[in-house]
């Protein structure tokens, strides 16, 4: 495999993504860090999480970070792999909590730009369905539209999960 900087792993819901990101990290010599965005804030997310926690052997050291990714990032140790699982429950972080989300993006897309790595990035494709019918719901599918083109900008390799099997787009 290619030394890359930034990968960025795009699917829908159950579609492999988070397994796939996995393989491009571990594809590298431990330790690695899993950057992990998801609060467990009721008994389904603690499931999820669990089952996560329970497929990461000893080589991952995981950090939870709901908010401050572009910092947690920078402090990470040069030439460390890092997985960043996931950047769309990031954005549901920071509207929730009413932060500024265009700032936020800003901050994180100037750490993704510099030459660093290897990072992965892992995002849902949200945007394919009808128009949600109230105004949060809108405005959370744009902003992770900007997102993921931010991103997927930045980075030197994009990959689309569907049905579990990986297609790369860029
Ligand atoms: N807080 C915390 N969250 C974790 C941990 N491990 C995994 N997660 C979160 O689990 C979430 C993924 O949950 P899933 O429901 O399996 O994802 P999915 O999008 O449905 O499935 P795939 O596309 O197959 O990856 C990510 O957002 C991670 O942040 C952990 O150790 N701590």
């Amino acid at each position: 495999m290619s030394a890359s900087h930034l990968s960025f792993v795009l699917g829908g819901a159950r579609s492999g993504k988070s397994r796939h990101a996995e393989s491009i990290i571990t594809a590298y010599p431990a330790p690695w860090s899993y950057i992990a965005t998801a609060q467990a804030l009721d008994g389904e997310m603690q499931e999820r999480i669990a089952e996560h926690r329970a497929r990461r052997d000893d080589g991952w050291e995981t950090l939870d970070v709901p908010f401050e990714l572009a910092g947690a990032l920078s402090s990470v140790e040069t030439g460390r792999p890092v997985l960043i699982d996931c950047l769309t429950l990031w954005l549901t972080n920071v509207m929730l909590a009413d932060r500024d989300v265009e700032a936020e993006i800003r901050g994180l897309a100037e750490v993704l730009a510099s030459p660093r790595g290897p990072w992965v990035v892992v995002a849902n494709e949200v945007g394919l369905g009808i128009v949600p019918d109230n105004a949060l719901a809108r405005a959370f599918r744009d902003h992770a539209g900007r997102l993921n083109q931010t991103v997927a900008a930045a980075a030197d390799s994009v990959i689309l999960t569907v049905a579990g099997l990986p297609m790369r787009v860029k």
